[in-house]
């Protein structure tokens, strides 16, 4: 097993490091569920405010991923999937990358206020501190449940980009905050089944560690179950229209056969293309698929 001096390699950190250090890959989806939520909202933003409200979300998911980082140096050089990150490979000092985060967190923070409300500022606020100390340092090492309350720092985009635009939160951004809420168990699980030797090797109580393969397939298809409620609930309650239950519909009927295979499997082969790898990649498409609907749907439909 790897273990890597930090604080004592003080290379120069170049600025790709510092992009590596916001997660880039993940911030695509956060950053698209948050401008739906703020193109689905009604009202109006100015273009310039509109795009830097979705720069703050940026920012802030940017900002919250480094400080992850800084906190996880030991960890991430664990892990093979990790080991690589700028922190645990020794190109970026510990110290830079909590300035970085921390200076961040309150440049988005403060720049949503001023551009657009107090209101999106400060759900943006919560969503940084919840993924940093509730989720963090607080969960993840503690309980196999870590995701499932954790998961909420990464529901909130929708529920920010709505409130930059409105200042206020109703229920269709409530209703898209627990798609993504009961999305995040399936979207993780799946992808924790096949790192789980990673997860074992750096010590997380990732549930398939934990409780085994066969408990955390069962889970994968509970909340799956769940998901699929919260997909249907804003066409049910009328908060969205047709196309958005079509493509929800078919999308999550998707999803569910692909848990189901998930379900069915007792073991998994990380070398190969499996059910539980099928499940993640189609799982962040899945996602994009649902908000893309919510926002075509207002524009067509509204
Ligand atoms: C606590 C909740 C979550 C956990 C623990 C989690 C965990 C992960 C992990 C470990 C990866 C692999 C990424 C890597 O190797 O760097 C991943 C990938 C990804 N996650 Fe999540 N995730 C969570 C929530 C979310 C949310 C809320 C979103 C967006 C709405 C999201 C979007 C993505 C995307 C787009 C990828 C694929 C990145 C790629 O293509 O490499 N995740 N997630
Ligand atoms: C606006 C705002 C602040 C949004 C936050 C978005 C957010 C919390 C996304 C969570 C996504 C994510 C990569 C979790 C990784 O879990 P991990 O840290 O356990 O993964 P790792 O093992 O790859 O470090």
């Amino acid at each position: 097993m790897t273990t890597v001096t930090l604080d004592q390699t003080r290379l120069p950190a170049h600025w790709r490091d510092f992009v590596a250090l916001t997660k880039p890959r993940v911030m695509t989806l956060v950053v698209f569920t948050g401008l739906c939520g703020l193109l689905a909202a009604p009202g109006h933003l100015h273009p310039v405010l509109a795009f830097t409200a979705i720069l703050c979300i940026a920012l802030g998911a940017g900002a919250a991923a480094s400080l992850n980082q800084w906190y996880e140096a030991d960890i991430d050089a664990k892990m093979k999937r990790t080991a690589s990150r700028p922190l645990p490979a020794g190109r970026m000092d510990r110290q830079s990358a909590l300035h970085f985060g921390v200076g961040l967190s309150f440049f988005s923070v403060i720049l949503m206020g001023v551009a657009t409300n107090w209101l999106a500022a400060a759900v943006l606020a919560v969503s940084i501190l919840f993924y940093v100390f509730i989720y963090t340092i607080w969960l993840k090492p503690r309980t196999a449940q870590n995701i499932v309350i954790g998961g909420a720092a990464g529901a909130f985009p929708p529920v920010i980009g709505w409130a930059a635009v409105t200042g206020d939160i109703s229920a269709l951004p409530v209703a898209l905050f627990m798609l993504i809420f009961f999305w995040t168990p399936p979207h993780f699980w799946a992808l924790a089944l096949f790192v789980k030797t990673d997860y074992a090797a750096a010590g997380i109580p990732m549930l398939p560690v934990v409780s085994g393969e066969v408990a955390t397939r069962r889970q994968i298809w509970f909340y799956t179950a769940i998901m699929a409620v919260a997909a249907m609930a804003p066409v049910l309650l009328r908060l969205t229209g047709p196309l958005y239950g079509t493509v929800a519909l078919l999308a999550t009927a998707l999803f569910a056969a692909m848990a189901f295979q998930v379900l069915r499997r007792r073991e998994t082969d990380p070398a190969r293309m499996g059910p539980e790898k099928r499940l993640f990649k189609y799982s962040v498409l899945y996602l994009f698929l649902l908000f893309g609907a919510v926002v075509a749907d207002r524009w067509l439909f509204a």
